[in-house]
């Protein structure tokens, strides 16, 4: 498959086209659209804390003003505070297209993700909502994502084989227990292609993001892109690991690496080559945020 061009996704062996709508949610959605990411924004709304795994790269930290990576942000907000913002965002900066959730922790794992998408459903209801998971609860939380409107979904997939995946996972809380190593692996991946076959047989546009992590998972970069090409993924994104927590000795990838990567899963999968490594709290195009000044002048209101 080449990297442009949006014919059709396969669902269950079948060719089927996409429609208007979902067109809409590729073509003015800079994370899935290339040409999006000169003309739309997006804006990431921190409300969601908590995480259900962990992933043995990730460091979540808040008050962090200049740090620029996925996990950070300078405050968590409330989803009445959060949709407010919206409102200010919007009537400011109408190139702002895509409302997501992000983080800092798992939306899914924070109830007041779907109060923020309820809240964001009644009173702003046209622009696009996307939301990212390690995709731990994705089966169970399909029902209210499609209720919501929620037509983009990113499943962090690092593995598509349990001795690899517990190597990245030090914990995975399922039921009330936390579950370790292959255990902890295995049940992760079970729901990670559970929710991820439901969310394309539903129509949503799923993006994968698999850190890419030397010694670690690097050998096995190309089998995760084969198998969701033909889960009918719409696009792979290839993230260098960025060494920290118990990854910090890692040497991350180089940029020539990366590149190599993404060509060897090519044929397999559209390939997004133009991720930013967003914070939680991101807003503006790809590589032009205004969160700052947002946030400032937010503060400065009180
Ligand atoms: C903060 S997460 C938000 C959603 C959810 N918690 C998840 O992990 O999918 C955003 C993305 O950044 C990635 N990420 C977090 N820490 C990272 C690191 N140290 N290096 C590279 N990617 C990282 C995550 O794996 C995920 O794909
Ligand atoms: S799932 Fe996301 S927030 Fe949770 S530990 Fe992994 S990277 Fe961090």
């Amino acid at each position: 498959m080449s990297d442009d061009g949006y014919p059709t996704v396969l669902i269950e062996g079948k060719e089927i086209p996409y429609d208007p709508e979902q067109l809409r949610k590729i073509n003015e959605h800079p994370c899935y659209s290339k040409e999006a990411c000169h003309k739309s924004g997006r804006m990431h709304l921190p409300v969601a804390p908590k995480c259900n795994i962990q992933c043995n790269y990730c460091v979540r930290d808040f008050d962090c003003v200049n740090e620029s990576r996925p996990g950070v942000c300078s405050e968590v907000l409330k989803p009445e505070e959060a949709v407010k913002l919206v409102g200010e965002v919007l009537d400011k900066y109408p190139y702002i297209k895509v409302i997501g959730i992000a983080g800092p922790g798992d939306p899914l794992a924070n109830e007041e993700t779907f109060e923020t998408l309820r809240l964001l459903k009644e009173e702003y209801p046209t622009p696009i909502k996307c939301l990212s998971t390690n995709g731990l609860l994705l089966p169970e939380s399909l029902d209210r994502l499609i209720e919501y409107d929620v037509g983009n979904i990113t499943v962090t997939l690092n593995a598509v084989d349990p001795a690899i995946g517990e190597k990245i996972y030090s914990f995975v809380e399922w039921e009330g227990k936390k579950l370790h190593g292959r255990e902890a692996a295995e049940k992760l991946l079970s729901q990670q292609l559970k929710g991820i076959e439901m969310a394309v047989a539903n129509k949503i546009l799923v993006k994968i993001n698999t850190v890419f992590i030397p010694g670690v998972n690097d050998h096995h970069i190309v089998d995760i892109a084969k198998k969701v090409g033909e889960m009918g993924v719409f696009t792979f994104n290839l993230i260098p690991v960025i060494p920290q927590y118990k990854f910090s000795d890692v040497t991350p990838p180089t940029p020539k690496e990366k590149r190599e990567m993404q060509d060897k899963c090519s044929p397999f999968v559209r390939q997004m080559r133009h991720c930013q490594r967003c914070r939680s709290d991101a807003i503006g195009k790809l590589g032009e945020d205004i969160q700052d000044c947002i946030y400032q002048s937010r503060h400065a209101e009180e």
